[in-house]
């Protein structure tokens, strides 16, 4: 569904991703492993538009996006779920959800689909109260169902558990399991919290000041080289 071939992003004259390739298929979780700033957030910045690379290629579905905007790449069914959560701290959970729609029109804009509140019954008994007044975990979980609203076809997640009670990592990886199960949807779940990632993840990658140092299928997770590479 997501193929990335051989791509490279600089920050000034800072050579940040080096030949990065990697894929995502359809019913998948794919892992994005690495230590802090070896450059991950960059590399989903460069999915969704928000960085731009120098050179190599980035395809969804067989149709290459390097040069789509965010907009078009939301447009198509890619979806992003921001480190720090990025809500909108004065609307309420009910408008931070609307956000999630806006590429839809008409009636099919206005409604928040049950299934959602299924997935985070804890959002609808909030619906009329502020984003900004959500506990981090609960910020999460209101971005996690803005992205789901949009019904994309790729969700990315930009390292969901990072400063959120376990109570609530254990319903975030209760709904990134439903969503893989499902079978329908492409995930890219990029995390430094190995044991949540080695629990979803079918197949993983690991970056390493801005390269692809290891990658395979989630029994492979274990091995030492990958762990050398992490915080573990
Ligand atoms: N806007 C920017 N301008 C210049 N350098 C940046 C910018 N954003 C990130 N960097 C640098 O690029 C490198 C990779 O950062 P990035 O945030 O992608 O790492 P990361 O692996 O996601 O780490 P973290 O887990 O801390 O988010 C770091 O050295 C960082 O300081």
């Amino acid at each position: 569904m997501l193929t990335v071939k051989n791509i490279d992003q600089y920050y000034g004259s800072s050579h940040t991703l080096k030949g990065v390739s990697m894929d995502v298929k359809r019913g998948e979780c794919m892992a994005l492993l690495g230590r802090n700033g070896v450059g991950k957030t960059t590399l989903l910045k460069c999915l969704m538009g928000v960085e731009n690379i120098r050179s190599g290629s980035i395809s969804f579905e067989d149709q290459e996006i390097s040069q789509f905007k965010p907009h078009m790449r939301a447009a198509l069914g890619m979806a992003y779920v921001p480190q720090g959560r990025e809500i909108f701290a004065r609307l309420t959970v009910e408008e931070n959800i609307l956000m999630g729609m806006a590429t839809k029109s008409g009636r099919q804009a206005k409604q928040i689909k049950e299934e959602i509140y299924d997935l985070f019954p804890i959002l609808k008994s909030m619906l009329h109260r502020r984003g900004g007044d959500l506990s981090g975990g609960q910020q999460q979980q209101l971005a996690i169902a803005r992205a789901l609203v949009a019904e994309p076809k790729l969700i990315i997640f930009d390292e969901p558990t990072e400063g959120i009670q376990p109570s609530i990592i254990k319903d975030i990886g209760r709904v990134i399991r439903l969503l893989r199960d499902r079978g329908d949807i492409a995930i890219l779940l990029c995390e430094q919290y190995f044991d949540f990632a080695h629990e979803l993840a079918d197949r993983f990658v690991v970056l390493s000041r801005g390269e692809v140092v290891a990658s395979g299928d989630r029994e492979a997770m274990d091995g030492d080289d990958v762990k050398r590479h992490l915080s573990v």
